[in-house]
């Protein structure tokens, strides 16, 4: 049984972890973050409700969150049922004119909605969005020879404008990577792409990118900080390979100034990030 005096350690405990967030506070305030939120974080119920409570205690402290989500397990379950494979060329998915209506029907649907009213359920009020609205993702075909990628975009221009309307409204933005062509017809974007654009357009403070490893590892090792040019020298030397390579250059190209990759299947990952000294994850900066 905890006596009396353990009692108050541990609540004295916890206003030192107050006192220790303090500084990041007061240096974020007003500041814009952008979150790829994706993988475990978002398919796991508890998870879910656990980081977008998170996002929610970001913009209470002041900072301008601003959510980008993915949802690539969901569309791949989605196109099983209706019985259409999924296939993948570098962590990018083939997308045709039919399937564009499945996966814009999941990201921009049911997913994008799914995030609104959890985040509206934890006392953040959340607008969700497609790049198809407002000219938010202009995008061109990724690969117009081949007729299996008809539909992949590639981002060629943001229009910050209306997520800056958004936040001056006080609103968290809740974006789906699906994009629109000059004809306004919808592509297909890769989620780290889109976040990465978002992120770049709106001279973001830090883009967080959650995923369902620790971070940039060397081997077992977690690398916890590493600037851009030694990243790209990693990537060279084979140590970093796979998904995590598109992820990063992404974020090269973005022109952001730090990008944190979490696990975002570890409880409170971003705010330990955040408002510690030690954080959890990686930092990739300039
Ligand atoms: N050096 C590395 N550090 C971390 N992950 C790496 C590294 N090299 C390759 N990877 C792989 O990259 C994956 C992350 O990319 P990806 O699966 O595309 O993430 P997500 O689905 O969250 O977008 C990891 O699960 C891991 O298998
Ligand atoms: C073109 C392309 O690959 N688009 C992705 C969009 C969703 C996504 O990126 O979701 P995750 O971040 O969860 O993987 C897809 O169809 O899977």
């Amino acid at each position: 049984m905890e006596g009396g005096d353990q009692i108050m350690d541990k609540v004295i405990d916890k206003a030192k972890i107050l006192i220790e967030a303090l500084p990041y506070i007061n240096a974020f305030k007003g500041k814009i973050f952008v979150i790829k939120y994706g993988g475990s974080a978002m398919t796991d119920e508890r998870l879910k409700s656990q980081v977008l409570r998170d996002v929610s205690l970001l913009k209470s402290v002041g900072i301008r969150p601003v959510i980008v989500h993915g949802g690539g397990k969901e569309i791949t379950a989605l196109l099983k049922e209706v019985g259409k494979p999924s296939h993948f060329v570098d962590g990018i998915r083939a997308t045709t004119a039919e399937e564009i209506e499945y996966v814009e029907m999941m990201l921009s649907g049911k997913i994008n909605k799914s995030v609104v009213a959890t985040l509206m359920q934890n006392e953040c009020e959340a607008v969700g969005i497609s790049g198809r609205d407002g000219g938010l993702l202009k995008t061109v075909p990724f690969d117009a020879s081949q007729p299996a990628f008809e539909r992949v975009g590639l981002v060629t221009e943001v229009n910050a404008k209306v997520i800056e309307t958004l936040l001056e409204a006080q609103f968290v933005p809740v974006i789906s990577p699906i994009g629109a062509d000059a004809e306004g017809n919808a592509f297909n974007v890769n989620a780290d792409e889109a976040a990465a654009a978002v992120a770049g357009a709106l001279k973001a403070e830090k883009l967080i990118m959650l995923t369902d490893v620790d971070g940039v590892l060397n081997g077992k090792a977690l690398i916890s900080e590493i600037t851009m040019k030694q990243a790209e020298t990693l990537i060279a030397e084979g140590v970093i390979t796979g998904g995590m390579i598109p992820k990063i250059e992404c974020c090269i190209k973005s022109d952001v100034e730090n990008v944190h990759i979490l696990n975002g299947t570890l409880d409170h990952a971003i705010l330990l990030e955040i408002f510690t000294q030690r954080g959890v994850g990686t930092k990739i900066f300039k």
